[in-house]
């Protein structure tokens, strides 16, 4: 099962969904629900900007997809009333990919690069010219005739995303002004941004509805704009078209998203790490073969947000599950289970699983390179 499949995958949709996240995206900052801290401190550095009529600091936010990083982009530009130009990483394969957008920069735009960790190496020196003098030296010819000739570019404001902050180089880091770090949405956050969604959809929801449609959004405003139309179409089909708390989670269930925003993946992983190994420890690869899953998906697409979650814990020894995993599937663990009946630090098990050559006589190798996402 890859990610796009997924109802609770925080990765981007197809077309269809973009155009409807797109409906749904905030426009100004205030509109902008959660994050606190990173609304504060970026109001403070646009509005600073504003009053001395410069243009501001560069902008780099970094947090893993769905959290906001393209809405808060957008937002920049709007509080700034300047255009906003849109490219990502992978799109800038050479260093005249990149000139070619810089040169055509209008006077304070914001140039939104997504995906900034994924540039080609030599537009990123470019880069670097590019955010701390406003030039860049375009290279013409090649070998011993090549000249670089400078090229002024106009004052503009980057706005980086990332999901990878520490991919990134440290030049590259240094030449932001300011670093936003988006961190996961609390449920009453989440259930705001629900309400807010539902009414630009047009769908009725109570209380009870959107606190039910946020705990299984995975702390993500992507997921929960997802659920919440899957939710409506089951309210118009089978009820009245109003979701209330009960509605929400029928629906869920028939969606086999659980209270926790645990999916059918998730918790086939989980069920089998308790009930075919006793908990663990097993290597990644077993752990897949169980489940008949490639261990890449495994690793990738269900653990993080077990690991998240306390679920799961990646050790030297292979994966274990956490007395919470037993509780939330209604097991008991068999007193042979890893840490049955001990308060258990999960702190100490990430991190021995997560350091690198980690466990040399570790019981599964296929564990070894595991780092928690
Ligand atoms: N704070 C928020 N308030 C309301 N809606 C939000 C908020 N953050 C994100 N959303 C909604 O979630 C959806 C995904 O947001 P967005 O595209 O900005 O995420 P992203 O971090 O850029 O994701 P990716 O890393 O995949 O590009 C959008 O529809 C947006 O409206």
């Amino acid at each position: 099962m890859s990610a796009e499949e997924r109802l609770v995958s925080a990765d981007a949709g197809g077309p269809d969904e973009q155009v409807i996240e797109a409906a749904l995206r905030p426009k100004r900052l205030d509109d902008f629900i959660g994050q606190q801290r990173v609304r504060e401190q970026l109001s403070l550095v646009l509005h600073s900007a504003l009053r001395r009529g410069r243009t501001p600091d560069h902008v780099l936010l970094s947090g893993g997809p769905g959290l906001g990083k393209t809405t808060l982009a957008m937002i920049i530009a709007a509080e700034l009333g300047k255009p906003l130009r849109i490219t990502s990483g992978p799109a800038i394969e050479r260093a005249g990919d990149l000139a070619a957008v810089l040169s055509t920069l209008s006077e304070g735009e914001v140039l939104f690069l997504d995906e900034i960790h994924r540039m080609a190496r030599p537009a990123e020196e470019m880069l670097y010219m590019a955010m701390e003098d406003f030039r860049v030296d375009v290279v013409v010819g090649k070998g011993p005739g090549a000249t670089a000739i400078p090229l002024d570019i106009a004052p503009f404001t980057l706005v980086g995303a990332t999901t990878r902050a520490g991919m990134l180089p440290g030049p590259l880091r240094d030449r932001f002004g300011f670093v936003a770090h988006m961190d996961f949405y609390e449920p009453a956050e989440l259930e705001v941004i629900v309400k807010r969604s539902a009414r630009l959809l047009d769908v009725r929801i109570t209380d009870g509805g959107a606190a039910e449609v946020a705990d299984r959004s995975r702390g993500t405003p992507r997921i929960a704009n997802r659920l919440l139309r899957r939710v409506r179409d089951y309210a118009e089909v089978r009820a009245d078209g109003v979701i209330t708390r009960e509605l929400a989670r029928d629906a869920l269930t028939l969606y086999e998203v659980d209270e926790r925003g645990l999916d059918r993946l998730d918790r086939a992983v989980l069920t089998s790490l308790l009930r075919k190994f006793g908990g663990g420890p097993v290597g990644l690869s077993t752990l897949a073969v169980s489940v008949g899953e490639e261990p890449e998906t495994v690793e990738v697409v269900a653990e993080p947000f077990l690991v998240r979650q306390g679920l799961l814990a990646r050790t030297p020894r292979g994966r274990i599950a956490t007395p919470a995993a037993w509780a939330h599937l209604g097991l008991t663990p068999p007193p042979t289970a890893p840490m049955a009946g001990t308060l258990f630090d999960l702190g100490d098990a990430v991190e021995e699983g997560a350091g690198k050559g980690a466990g040399k006589g570790a019981e599964q190798g296929d564990d070894q390179d595991s780092v928690i996402s």
